[in-house]
């Protein structure tokens, strides 16, 4: 079977659709031809996670908010420059999946006016621009909540399959970090927020153990002074770093949440106030409305403030990892359509 993917720019858009190709090639042979950009984050995890995968770069860079500026029509016309790149790839294949990021709207562009199935998966309750703007192409759309549906167009909303957001459950690798720490990231690309505060925390906390993901070498080494601190500039192996946590220390992306409810991580959530629509707030919301999660908002983000949330969340304990992965479901049905 052969898949044309993007998504990425961040690790929000990549990880989904990882997961559900890892899973495609549980039951098939699977040939994958990855769009990325040369700046994403898929540049770099693809070809070190998945060296069979052909990776096919295409110099294209986000549009800028609010959407109407004038730099944002040389960077429509870039993008859609990379037809013919597109285009050239697409021979022989089943289906074409998009998880959302700017490469994502070229792909699923060509794909949709060729015909070939187009399966996009949306990890937010807002849809972002890629994913909303091809969803009149889609063959289905896989969302991760149900409330994300009124936010696509009512003319697509019979395609929409509610099945959660898919996990990446494999790169197990049992006792990596040892077990019984309290995990912290700040999402894929790190937080300089969370690290300063967790810094000043290490300084007076002995007793935790924390594994904690920087997002930059220059933080790592800060950190590393800390006996009880194990800092890392970029967690590779998170199904690991889940399973042994007691409890984490992040922010609010959609998929940070859905990996720490699938793992069953209590959580002290710092959303990312910056994000589009204020998502993550609402991300984080869901969160503390079912009893999973406790949140601080970046204004009130003090070292004691963010202790004493710790430990509440170690009080409501962890569950036991749920069995079912919406990446199974979802590629299941991509298997029954396009094969
Ligand atoms: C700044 C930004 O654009 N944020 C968005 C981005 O966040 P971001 O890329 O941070 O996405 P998420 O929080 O959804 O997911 C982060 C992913 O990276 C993984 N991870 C993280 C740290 C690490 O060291 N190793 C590692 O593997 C996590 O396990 C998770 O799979 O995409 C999300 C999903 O579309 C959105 O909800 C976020 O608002």
């Amino acid at each position: 079977m052969k898949v044309l993917a993007a998504g990425g720019g961040t690790g929000g858009h990549l990880y989904p659709a990882l997961a559900i190709l890892e899973e495609l090639s549980k039951h098939v042979k699977l040939k994958v031809v990855y769009f990325c950009t040369p700046r994403g984050i898929e540049n770099k995890i693809v070809p070190a996670e998945h060296p069979e995968y052909k990776l096919v770069k295409l110099d294209v860079q986000g549009l800028e908010r609010p959407i109407f500026k004038p730099t944002n029509v040389k960077r429509v016309l870039k993008i859609l420059r990379t037809k013919s790149i597109i285009a050239s790839e697409t021979d022989g294949s089943n289906c074409c999946l998009v998880t959302g990021g700017y490469v994502s709207y070229p792909l699923g562009l060509v794909c949709g006016k060729k015909r070939i199935p187009l399966y996009i998966q949306e990890q937010n309750v807002v849809p972002g621009l890629a994913n909303r703007s091809l969803s009149r192409y889609a063959k289905k759309i896989f969302v991760g909540f149900e409330e994300a549906i009124i936010n696509f167009p009512r003319s697509v909303r019979n395609r929409i399959v509610v099945t959660g957001n898919p996990i990446r459950v494999s790169n197990v690798n049992r006792g990596v970090f040892g077990e019984g720490y309290v995990l912290v990231f700040g999402g894929s690309r790190g937080s300089d927020l969370i690290n300063t505060v967790m810094e000043k925390i290490y300084r007076e906390e002995k007793n935790l153990k924390f594994v904690h993901g920087t997002g930059d070498p220059v933080w790592t080494k800060r950190l590393s002074i800390f006996d009880n601190v194990l800092a890392l500039d970029y967690i590779y192996d998170m199904p690991s770093a889940w399973r042994g946590a007691i409890a984490v220390v992040c922010r609010a992306g959609a998929l940070t949440i859905s990996e720490l409810l699938h793992y069953g991580v209590p959580a002290v959530l710092i959303p990312w106030e910056g994000a589009a629509e204020g998502h993550q707030v609402r991300n984080a919301e869901f969160v503390a409305k079912i009893g999973r999660g406790v949140i601080v908002r970046e204004s009130e983000a003090t070292p004691r403030r963010v202790l004493e949330a710790i430990e509440v969340a170690i009080g409501l304990g962890k569950l036991p990892e749920k069995e079912t992965n919406p990446a199974d479901t979802i590629a299941k049905i991509i298997l029954e359509e396009c094969l």
